[in-house]
Protein backbone atom coordinates (compact mmCIF):
# COMPACT_ATOMS: atom_id res chain seq x y z
CA UNK A 1 0.00 0.00 0.00
CA UNK A 2 1.71 2.86 -1.28
CA UNK A 3 0.44 5.73 0.40
CA UNK A 4 1.03 4.31 3.89
CA UNK A 5 3.82 6.82 5.25
CA UNK A 6 6.38 4.71 7.79
CA UNK A 7 8.16 7.47 9.58
CA UNK A 8 11.46 7.45 10.62
CA UNK A 9 12.85 7.50 14.60
CA UNK A 10 12.31 10.60 15.86
CA UNK A 11 10.89 12.00 12.05
CA UNK A 12 7.76 14.20 13.02
CA UNK A 13 4.43 13.57 11.49
CA UNK A 14 3.06 15.90 9.00
CA UNK A 15 1.56 18.32 10.16
CA UNK A 16 -2.46 18.52 10.86
CA UNK A 17 -1.86 14.78 11.35
CA UNK A 18 -4.69 13.47 14.44
CA UNK A 19 -4.17 10.97 16.65
CA UNK A 20 -7.38 8.05 16.65
CA UNK A 21 -10.30 9.15 18.66
CA UNK A 22 -10.96 8.23 21.64
CA UNK A 23 -9.20 8.34 25.12
CA UNK A 24 -8.64 4.39 25.84
CA UNK A 25 -10.28 3.30 29.05
CA UNK A 26 -8.76 1.32 32.15
CA UNK A 27 -12.18 -1.10 32.01
CA UNK A 28 -11.65 -1.79 28.50
CA UNK A 29 -10.13 -5.27 28.14
CA UNK A 30 -12.98 -6.09 30.31
CA UNK A 31 -15.78 -4.65 28.26
CA UNK A 32 -14.26 -5.74 24.85
CA UNK A 33 -13.52 -9.82 26.68
CA UNK A 34 -17.16 -9.72 27.92
CA UNK A 35 -18.93 -8.61 25.23
CA UNK A 36 -17.05 -7.72 22.08
CA UNK A 37 -19.71 -7.10 19.35
CA UNK A 38 -21.22 -4.89 21.75
CA UNK A 39 -17.78 -2.86 22.39
CA UNK A 40 -17.37 -2.57 18.65
CA UNK A 41 -20.37 -1.60 17.76
CA UNK A 42 -21.06 1.09 21.09
CA UNK A 43 -17.07 2.43 20.09
CA UNK A 44 -18.00 2.64 16.35
CA UNK A 45 -21.69 4.31 16.83
CA UNK A 46 -19.36 6.71 18.70
CA UNK A 47 -16.06 7.64 17.51
CA UNK A 48 -16.20 6.00 13.74
CA UNK A 49 -14.37 2.62 12.45
CA UNK A 50 -11.09 3.42 14.03
CA UNK A 51 -10.52 4.19 17.72
CA UNK A 52 -8.14 4.18 20.41
CA UNK A 53 -8.05 1.32 23.43
CA UNK A 54 -6.51 -0.18 26.58
CA UNK A 55 -7.56 -3.64 25.37
CA UNK A 56 -4.99 -5.70 26.19
CA UNK A 57 -2.99 -3.20 27.87
CA UNK A 58 -0.76 -0.25 26.29
CA UNK A 59 -2.86 1.31 23.40
CA UNK A 60 -4.85 -0.78 21.21
CA UNK A 61 -6.25 0.60 18.11
CA UNK A 62 -9.37 -1.24 16.54
CA UNK A 63 -9.52 -0.73 12.95
CA UNK A 64 -12.59 -1.37 10.62
CA UNK A 65 -12.12 0.61 7.31
CA UNK A 66 -10.73 -1.12 4.72
CA UNK A 67 -7.99 1.39 3.99
CA UNK A 68 -7.23 1.14 7.44
CA UNK A 69 -7.68 -2.48 7.91
CA UNK A 70 -5.46 -3.55 4.66
CA UNK A 71 -2.43 -1.22 6.13
CA UNK A 72 -2.74 -3.25 9.39
CA UNK A 73 -2.46 -6.52 8.01
CA UNK A 74 0.38 -5.76 5.24
CA UNK A 75 3.49 -4.11 7.44
CA UNK A 76 5.43 -7.59 7.82
CA UNK A 77 8.98 -6.67 8.07
CA UNK A 78 8.56 -2.78 7.30
CA UNK A 79 6.39 -1.79 10.14
CA UNK A 80 4.53 -4.40 11.70
CA UNK A 81 5.32 -7.54 14.51
CA UNK A 82 2.74 -9.95 15.15
CA UNK A 83 1.66 -9.12 18.71
CA UNK A 84 0.91 -11.67 20.53
CA UNK A 85 1.47 -12.56 23.92
CA UNK A 86 4.59 -14.32 25.11
CA UNK A 87 2.62 -17.19 26.12
CA UNK A 88 0.60 -17.54 22.68
CA UNK A 89 3.73 -16.93 20.63
CA UNK A 90 5.47 -20.17 22.68
CA UNK A 91 2.71 -22.07 21.97
CA UNK A 92 3.08 -21.65 18.83
CA UNK A 93 6.68 -22.82 18.81
CA UNK A 94 9.22 -21.42 15.67
CA UNK A 95 7.89 -23.42 13.31
CA UNK A 96 4.70 -21.41 12.97
CA UNK A 97 3.70 -19.19 9.99
CA UNK A 98 3.69 -16.24 12.97
CA UNK A 99 7.23 -16.37 13.53
CA UNK A 100 10.25 -16.21 11.44
CA UNK A 101 8.78 -12.92 9.11
CA UNK A 102 11.89 -13.45 7.25
CA UNK A 103 10.95 -17.36 6.09
CA UNK A 104 7.04 -16.45 5.70
CA UNK A 105 6.75 -16.33 2.19
CA UNK A 106 9.19 -19.45 1.81
CA UNK A 107 7.33 -21.49 4.18
CA UNK A 108 3.90 -20.53 3.46
CA UNK A 109 3.96 -21.12 -0.58
CA UNK A 110 5.55 -24.65 0.41
CA UNK A 111 2.18 -25.58 2.78
CA UNK A 112 0.03 -24.40 0.47
CA UNK A 113 0.28 -27.12 -2.25
CA UNK A 114 -1.06 -29.23 1.25
CA UNK A 115 -4.07 -27.28 1.97
CA UNK A 116 -5.04 -25.45 -1.26
CA UNK A 117 -6.09 -25.83 -5.30
CA UNK A 118 -5.39 -28.77 -6.40
CA UNK A 119 -5.18 -30.79 -3.10
CA UNK A 120 -8.44 -29.99 -2.01
CA UNK A 121 -10.11 -32.30 -5.14
CA UNK A 122 -8.12 -35.21 -3.67
CA UNK A 123 -9.40 -34.85 0.00
CA UNK A 124 -13.07 -34.33 -1.36
CA UNK A 125 -14.31 -38.06 -1.60
CA UNK A 126 -12.76 -38.66 2.16
CA UNK A 127 -14.37 -35.73 3.51
CA UNK A 128 -17.43 -37.18 1.84
CA UNK A 129 -17.53 -40.57 3.45
CA UNK A 130 -16.46 -39.43 6.86
CA UNK A 131 -19.44 -37.03 6.96
CA UNK A 132 -21.65 -39.12 5.18
CA UNK A 133 -20.50 -41.86 7.77
CA UNK A 134 -20.80 -39.85 10.65
CA UNK A 135 -24.46 -38.20 10.48
CA UNK A 136 -25.69 -41.43 10.20
CA UNK A 137 -24.97 -41.63 14.26
CA UNK A 138 -27.30 -38.73 14.28
CA UNK A 139 -30.81 -39.47 15.63
CA UNK A 140 -33.53 -39.93 13.56
CA UNK A 141 -35.58 -37.27 15.48
CA UNK A 142 -34.70 -35.58 18.79
CA UNK A 143 -32.49 -32.98 20.47
CA UNK A 144 -29.08 -32.68 19.93
CA UNK A 145 -25.76 -30.44 21.22
CA UNK A 146 -25.26 -28.58 17.99
CA UNK A 147 -21.84 -27.38 18.62
CA UNK A 148 -20.64 -30.60 20.26
CA UNK A 149 -22.01 -32.80 17.79
CA UNK A 150 -20.98 -30.45 14.59
CA UNK A 151 -17.46 -30.30 16.25
CA UNK A 152 -16.68 -34.10 16.60
CA UNK A 153 -16.97 -34.49 13.19
CA UNK A 154 -14.77 -31.63 12.02
CA UNK A 155 -12.26 -33.27 14.38
CA UNK A 156 -13.04 -36.94 12.13
CA UNK A 157 -12.49 -35.00 9.34
CA UNK A 158 -9.50 -33.04 10.05
CA UNK A 159 -7.35 -35.88 11.61
CA UNK A 160 -6.69 -38.03 8.86
CA UNK A 161 -6.35 -35.21 6.33
CA UNK A 162 -3.71 -32.77 8.58
CA UNK A 163 -2.11 -35.42 10.68
CA UNK A 164 -2.45 -38.49 8.32
CA UNK A 165 -3.67 -40.52 11.19
CA UNK A 166 -7.13 -43.16 10.67
CA UNK A 167 -9.41 -42.60 13.35
CA UNK A 168 -9.82 -45.83 13.69
CA UNK A 169 -8.25 -47.47 17.05
CA UNK A 170 -6.61 -49.87 15.75
CA UNK A 171 -4.45 -47.53 14.20
CA UNK A 172 -3.31 -45.94 17.08
CA UNK A 173 -1.89 -49.48 18.14
CA UNK A 174 2.15 -48.69 18.63
CA UNK A 175 1.50 -44.50 18.93
CA UNK A 176 2.12 -42.58 21.90
CA UNK A 177 -1.52 -41.67 22.84
CA UNK A 178 -2.98 -45.02 22.29
CA UNK A 179 -6.85 -43.94 20.79
CA UNK A 180 -8.69 -41.33 19.38
CA UNK A 181 -10.51 -40.47 22.53
CA UNK A 182 -6.95 -39.83 24.40
CA UNK A 183 -5.59 -38.18 21.42
CA UNK A 184 -8.66 -35.63 21.16
CA UNK A 185 -8.23 -35.08 24.86
CA UNK A 186 -4.84 -33.93 24.79
CA UNK A 187 -5.52 -31.69 21.76
CA UNK A 188 -7.96 -30.09 23.51
CA UNK A 189 -5.67 -29.36 26.23
CA UNK A 190 -2.91 -28.03 23.28
CA UNK A 191 -5.51 -26.16 22.40
CA UNK A 192 -6.74 -24.31 25.20
CA UNK A 193 -2.76 -23.41 26.35
CA UNK A 194 -2.56 -20.81 23.27
CA UNK A 195 -4.98 -19.25 25.71
CA UNK A 196 -3.45 -19.56 29.24
CA UNK A 197 -2.03 -15.59 29.87
CA UNK A 198 -0.33 -17.38 33.26
CA UNK A 199 3.06 -17.52 32.00
CA UNK A 200 4.54 -20.25 34.34
CA UNK A 201 5.38 -24.00 33.26
CA UNK A 202 3.40 -25.51 35.56
CA UNK A 203 0.74 -28.00 35.67
CA UNK A 204 -1.32 -25.97 37.84
CA UNK A 205 -1.63 -23.20 34.72
CA UNK A 206 -3.48 -23.63 31.03
CA UNK A 207 -0.43 -22.04 29.57
CA UNK A 208 1.73 -25.01 31.69
CA UNK A 209 -0.75 -27.67 30.55
CA UNK A 210 -0.66 -27.07 27.14
CA UNK A 211 3.14 -27.15 26.79
CA UNK A 212 3.06 -30.63 28.26
CA UNK A 213 0.03 -31.17 25.82
CA UNK A 214 2.33 -30.07 22.79
CA UNK A 215 5.13 -32.22 23.61
CA UNK A 216 3.19 -35.00 23.99
CA UNK A 217 1.27 -34.67 20.65
CA UNK A 218 5.05 -33.83 19.39
CA UNK A 219 5.69 -37.21 20.67
CA UNK A 220 3.15 -38.48 18.78
CA UNK A 221 3.33 -37.14 15.45
CA UNK A 222 7.07 -38.56 15.37
CA UNK A 223 5.64 -41.57 15.68
CA UNK A 224 3.22 -41.25 12.98
CA UNK A 225 6.24 -39.85 10.42
CA UNK A 226 8.58 -42.28 11.69
CA UNK A 227 5.67 -44.84 10.41
CA UNK A 228 4.62 -43.29 7.77
CA UNK A 229 8.12 -42.60 6.32
CA UNK A 230 8.75 -46.71 6.21
CA UNK A 231 5.66 -46.97 3.39
CA UNK A 232 7.32 -47.82 -0.26
CA UNK A 233 4.55 -45.55 -2.19
CA UNK A 234 3.31 -42.71 -0.18
CA UNK A 235 0.72 -40.61 -2.40
CA UNK A 236 1.88 -37.06 -1.90
CA UNK A 237 -2.11 -36.25 -2.87
CA UNK A 238 -3.46 -38.31 -0.12
CA UNK A 239 -3.20 -35.83 2.74
CA UNK A 240 -1.47 -32.82 4.08
CA UNK A 241 1.33 -34.98 6.22
CA UNK A 242 1.73 -37.06 2.82
CA UNK A 243 2.06 -34.23 0.82
CA UNK A 244 5.06 -33.19 3.03
CA UNK A 245 7.05 -36.23 3.79
CA UNK A 246 6.89 -36.90 -0.71
CA UNK A 247 8.35 -33.21 -1.09
CA UNK A 248 10.99 -34.02 1.71
CA UNK A 249 12.03 -37.02 -0.08
CA UNK A 250 12.20 -35.57 -3.21
CA UNK A 251 14.23 -32.44 -2.26
CA UNK A 252 16.05 -33.03 0.79
CA UNK A 253 16.82 -28.95 0.65
CA UNK A 254 12.80 -28.24 0.79
CA UNK A 255 11.71 -26.30 4.13
CA UNK A 256 10.58 -29.94 4.98
CA UNK A 257 11.98 -31.29 7.84
CA UNK A 258 10.83 -33.39 10.30
CA UNK A 259 10.46 -30.62 12.85
CA UNK A 260 8.72 -28.39 10.81
CA UNK A 261 6.16 -31.52 9.43
CA UNK A 262 5.53 -32.38 13.28
CA UNK A 263 4.45 -28.65 14.15
CA UNK A 264 3.29 -27.93 10.98
CA UNK A 265 0.79 -31.05 11.43
CA UNK A 266 -0.10 -29.75 14.79
CA UNK A 267 -0.55 -26.30 13.96
CA UNK A 268 -3.10 -26.64 11.24
CA UNK A 269 -5.17 -28.63 13.27
CA UNK A 270 -5.20 -25.73 15.60
CA UNK A 271 -5.82 -23.16 13.05
CA UNK A 272 -8.73 -25.17 11.21
CA UNK A 273 -10.57 -27.17 13.97
CA UNK A 274 -12.87 -25.23 15.80
CA UNK A 275 -12.93 -22.23 13.52
CA UNK A 276 -14.66 -24.45 11.30
CA UNK A 277 -17.16 -25.92 13.68
CA UNK A 278 -17.25 -22.11 14.32
CA UNK A 279 -18.22 -21.74 11.07
CA UNK A 280 -21.10 -24.68 10.23
CA UNK A 281 -22.70 -24.54 13.73
CA UNK A 282 -23.49 -20.93 13.07
CA UNK A 283 -24.47 -21.39 9.58
CA UNK A 284 -27.14 -23.96 11.03
CA UNK A 285 -28.30 -21.43 13.49
CA UNK A 286 -28.64 -18.91 11.29
CA UNK A 287 -30.53 -20.58 8.63
CA UNK A 288 -32.52 -22.08 11.83
CA UNK A 289 -33.04 -18.50 12.57
CA UNK A 290 -34.25 -17.68 8.74
CA UNK A 291 -35.55 -20.88 7.64
CA UNK A 292 -37.23 -18.89 4.34
CA UNK A 293 -33.60 -20.37 2.66
CA UNK A 294 -33.83 -23.83 2.86
CA UNK A 295 -36.05 -23.96 -0.15
CA UNK A 296 -33.47 -22.33 -2.42
CA UNK A 297 -30.79 -24.38 -0.73
CA UNK A 298 -32.95 -27.97 -1.14
CA UNK A 299 -33.77 -26.68 -4.49
CA UNK A 300 -29.84 -26.46 -4.99
CA UNK A 301 -28.83 -29.82 -4.02
CA UNK A 302 -31.75 -31.39 -5.81
CA UNK A 303 -30.62 -30.51 -9.37
CA UNK A 304 -27.67 -31.91 -8.18
CA UNK A 305 -28.80 -34.80 -7.00
CA UNK A 306 -30.84 -35.47 -10.23
CA UNK A 307 -27.33 -35.28 -12.48
CA UNK A 308 -25.55 -38.08 -10.09
CA UNK A 309 -26.38 -40.12 -7.27
CA UNK A 310 -22.26 -39.62 -6.25
CA UNK A 311 -21.58 -38.19 -3.73
CA UNK A 312 -20.19 -34.37 -3.87
CA UNK A 313 -17.36 -34.02 -6.44
CA UNK A 314 -15.69 -31.10 -6.91
CA UNK A 315 -17.30 -29.62 -9.77
CA UNK A 316 -20.29 -30.12 -8.18
CA UNK A 317 -19.64 -28.08 -5.58
CA UNK A 318 -18.99 -24.70 -7.71
CA UNK A 319 -22.76 -24.84 -9.05
CA UNK A 320 -23.91 -24.42 -5.16
CA UNK A 321 -23.48 -20.78 -5.10
CA UNK A 322 -26.22 -19.84 -2.88
CA UNK A 323 -24.97 -22.33 -0.48
CA UNK A 324 -21.52 -20.27 -0.31
CA UNK A 325 -23.63 -17.23 -0.21
CA UNK A 326 -24.98 -18.65 3.09
CA UNK A 327 -21.67 -19.61 4.59
CA UNK A 328 -20.45 -16.23 3.39
CA UNK A 329 -22.92 -14.25 5.44
CA UNK A 330 -22.77 -16.29 8.25
CA UNK A 331 -18.96 -15.51 8.43
CA UNK A 332 -19.96 -11.69 8.12
CA UNK A 333 -22.20 -11.77 11.01
CA UNK A 334 -21.03 -13.89 12.98
CA UNK A 335 -16.75 -13.98 12.40
CA UNK A 336 -15.44 -17.10 14.41
CA UNK A 337 -11.83 -14.95 14.83
CA UNK A 338 -11.01 -11.71 15.00
CA UNK A 339 -7.11 -11.38 13.42
CA UNK A 340 -3.67 -11.97 15.40
CA UNK A 341 -2.99 -8.28 16.76
CA UNK A 342 0.12 -6.45 15.01
CA UNK A 343 2.12 -4.39 16.98
CA UNK A 344 4.12 -1.31 15.36
CA UNK A 345 7.30 -1.27 15.01
CA UNK A 346 7.57 2.05 13.59
CA UNK A 347 5.21 4.87 13.48
CA UNK A 348 3.16 5.51 10.33
CA UNK A 349 0.42 7.73 8.69
CA UNK A 350 -2.28 7.48 6.93
CA UNK A 351 -5.24 9.27 5.57
CA UNK A 352 -4.40 12.34 8.29
CA UNK A 353 -4.66 9.52 11.33
CA UNK A 354 -1.37 8.59 12.95
CA UNK A 355 -0.31 5.08 14.51
CA UNK A 356 2.34 5.60 17.00
CA UNK A 357 5.68 2.95 17.25
CA UNK A 358 4.61 0.32 20.10
CA UNK A 359 1.00 0.30 19.77
CA UNK A 360 -1.49 -2.61 18.92
CA UNK A 361 -3.20 -2.87 15.77
CA UNK A 362 -6.36 -4.99 16.06
CA UNK A 363 -8.55 -5.58 12.35
CA UNK A 364 -11.90 -6.70 13.81
CA UNK A 365 -14.29 -7.92 11.37
CA UNK A 366 -17.00 -7.35 13.79
CA UNK A 367 -16.60 -3.37 12.47
CA UNK A 368 -15.77 -4.14 9.18
CA UNK A 369 -18.61 -6.28 8.59
CA UNK A 370 -21.27 -3.84 9.90
CA UNK A 371 -20.29 -1.13 7.43
CA UNK A 372 -23.09 0.18 5.78
CA UNK A 373 -21.08 1.48 3.04
CA UNK A 374 -20.10 -1.75 1.98
CA UNK A 375 -23.05 -3.89 3.24
CA UNK A 376 -26.47 -1.87 3.35
CA UNK A 377 -28.47 -3.22 6.42
CA UNK A 378 -25.74 -4.89 8.12
CA UNK A 379 -27.75 -6.49 10.94
CA UNK A 380 -29.76 -8.51 8.26
CA UNK A 381 -29.01 -11.37 7.24
CA UNK A 382 -29.11 -11.12 3.56
CA UNK A 383 -26.91 -14.19 1.67
CA UNK A 384 -28.16 -12.34 -1.44
CA UNK A 385 -25.40 -9.61 -0.85
CA UNK A 386 -22.84 -12.78 -1.56
CA UNK A 387 -24.65 -13.41 -5.18
CA UNK A 388 -24.91 -9.21 -6.17
CA UNK A 389 -21.27 -7.76 -6.95
CA UNK A 390 -19.40 -9.39 -4.75
CA UNK A 391 -16.48 -8.83 -6.64
CA UNK A 392 -16.70 -5.48 -6.37
CA UNK A 393 -16.49 -5.33 -3.16
CA UNK A 394 -13.01 -3.88 -1.63
CA UNK A 395 -11.63 -7.00 -0.13
CA UNK A 396 -10.44 -5.27 2.71
CA UNK A 397 -14.02 -5.09 3.82
CA UNK A 398 -14.68 -8.85 3.96
CA UNK A 399 -11.91 -10.49 6.83
CA UNK A 400 -13.50 -13.25 7.98
CA UNK A 401 -10.46 -15.15 6.80
CA UNK A 402 -8.13 -12.03 7.57
CA UNK A 403 -6.40 -10.87 4.56
CA UNK A 404 -2.66 -9.13 3.26
CA UNK A 405 0.41 -11.00 4.19
CA UNK A 406 -0.87 -13.57 6.63
CA UNK A 407 -4.43 -14.18 4.60
CA UNK A 408 -5.93 -17.65 5.71
CA UNK A 409 -4.03 -20.49 4.39
CA UNK A 410 -7.01 -22.57 4.60
CA UNK A 411 -10.08 -20.76 3.50
CA UNK A 412 -10.80 -22.79 0.32
CA UNK A 413 -10.19 -25.91 2.81
CA UNK A 414 -12.75 -24.60 5.30
CA UNK A 415 -15.39 -23.18 2.73
CA UNK A 416 -14.91 -26.91 1.01
CA UNK A 417 -15.29 -28.75 4.30
CA UNK A 418 -18.32 -26.40 5.19
CA UNK A 419 -20.27 -26.97 1.60
CA UNK A 420 -20.09 -30.76 1.67
CA UNK A 421 -21.33 -30.37 5.56
CA UNK A 422 -24.05 -28.00 4.49
CA UNK A 423 -24.86 -30.12 1.47
CA UNK A 424 -25.25 -33.38 3.55
CA UNK A 425 -27.34 -32.06 6.13
CA UNK A 426 -29.92 -30.38 3.78
CA UNK A 427 -30.44 -33.73 2.09
CA UNK A 428 -30.87 -35.66 5.07
CA UNK A 429 -31.80 -33.26 8.04
CA UNK A 430 -34.75 -30.86 8.48
CA UNK A 431 -34.04 -28.55 11.93
CA UNK A 432 -35.05 -25.99 14.44
CA UNK A 433 -33.94 -23.46 16.38
CA UNK A 434 -35.43 -21.75 19.71
CA UNK A 435 -34.76 -18.50 20.82
CA UNK A 436 -31.26 -16.27 20.76
CA UNK A 437 -28.35 -19.13 20.95
CA UNK A 438 -25.53 -17.92 23.68
CA UNK A 439 -22.17 -17.48 22.22
CA UNK A 440 -18.73 -17.97 23.77
CA UNK A 441 -16.59 -14.77 22.87
CA UNK A 442 -13.14 -15.94 23.46
CA UNK A 443 -10.94 -16.98 22.14
CA UNK A 444 -13.15 -18.33 19.41
CA UNK A 445 -16.92 -17.13 18.65
CA UNK A 446 -18.89 -19.99 18.84
CA UNK A 447 -22.51 -21.72 20.34
CA UNK A 448 -22.42 -22.71 23.73
CA UNK A 449 -21.76 -26.29 24.07
CA UNK A 450 -25.39 -26.59 26.09
CA UNK A 451 -27.33 -24.72 23.38
CA UNK A 452 -30.14 -27.51 22.02
CA UNK A 453 -31.16 -28.14 18.45
CA UNK A 454 -34.21 -30.24 17.23
CA UNK A 455 -33.78 -32.60 14.14
CA UNK A 456 -35.82 -34.60 12.07
CA UNK A 457 -34.36 -37.00 9.18
CA UNK A 458 -35.98 -36.49 6.47
CA UNK A 459 -37.97 -39.45 4.44
CA UNK A 460 -35.68 -40.14 1.38
CA UNK A 461 -37.53 -40.30 -1.92
C1 LIG B 1 -13.78 -21.06 9.03
C2 LIG B 1 -12.53 -21.43 9.12
C3 LIG B 1 -11.36 -20.49 9.30
C4 LIG B 1 -11.33 -19.17 9.69
C5 LIG B 1 -12.51 -18.27 10.07
C6 LIG B 1 -9.94 -18.76 9.69
C7 LIG B 1 -9.51 -17.48 10.00
C8 LIG B 1 -8.21 -17.06 9.83
C9 LIG B 1 -7.78 -15.70 10.02
C10 LIG B 1 -8.67 -14.54 10.43
C11 LIG B 1 -6.45 -15.66 9.75
C12 LIG B 1 -5.56 -14.43 9.77
C13 LIG B 1 -4.86 -14.25 11.05
C14 LIG B 1 -4.05 -12.98 11.06
O1 LIG B 1 -3.80 -12.36 10.04
O2 LIG B 1 -3.68 -12.58 12.14
C15 LIG B 1 -6.03 -17.00 9.44
C16 LIG B 1 -4.73 -17.37 9.16
C17 LIG B 1 -4.35 -18.68 8.95
N1 LIG B 1 -5.16 -19.78 8.84
FE1 LIG B 1 -7.16 -19.79 8.96
N2 LIG B 1 -9.17 -19.82 9.31
C18 LIG B 1 -9.99 -20.89 9.05
C19 LIG B 1 -9.61 -22.14 8.61
C20 LIG B 1 -8.32 -22.55 8.41
C21 LIG B 1 -7.92 -23.86 7.96
C22 LIG B 1 -8.87 -24.97 7.52
C23 LIG B 1 -6.56 -23.88 7.94
C24 LIG B 1 -5.62 -24.99 7.56
C25 LIG B 1 -5.91 -26.26 7.56
C26 LIG B 1 -6.10 -22.56 8.35
C27 LIG B 1 -4.78 -22.18 8.42
C28 LIG B 1 -4.37 -20.87 8.60
C29 LIG B 1 -2.98 -20.47 8.57
C30 LIG B 1 -1.78 -21.38 8.34
C31 LIG B 1 -2.96 -19.09 8.78
C32 LIG B 1 -1.74 -18.19 8.89
C33 LIG B 1 -1.31 -17.74 7.51
C34 LIG B 1 -0.08 -16.88 7.56
O3 LIG B 1 0.41 -16.57 8.64
O4 LIG B 1 0.40 -16.52 6.48
N3 LIG B 1 -7.20 -21.80 8.63
N4 LIG B 1 -7.12 -17.83 9.47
Amino acid sequence: MSDVLVLETEQAPPTGTQLPPRQPKWTDTLAYITNPDQFCRHNLKEHGPIFRTSVFGGTTIFVGSSRAVQMALNGDLRYTEIGLPQTTMTMFGEYSLFQRPDLHRQRKSALRAGLAGQAIQGYIPKINDVIIQRLQTWPAQGEIALFPAVEQICFDVLVPLLLGVELDDGCFQGLPIPSKAGLKQVYKTFFDGFYGLLPWRSSFTTFGRGLQARARLIKFMQAVIHRRQSEINLDPTADFLSMMLVSQQTDPESVFSNTLIENQCLLQLWASHYEISGLVSSWIYQLGRHPEHFAHLRGEQATIQAQSAQPLTSEQLKTTSFLDATLQETLRTLPPSSTANRRLTQSVVLDGVLYEKGWTLIAEPRIAHILPEHFPQPDAFQPNRFLENANARDKYAYIPFGGGVHACLGAQLAMTIAKIFGSHLLRQFEWQVQGTAPFVQFPLKKIKDSYPMQIARLQQP
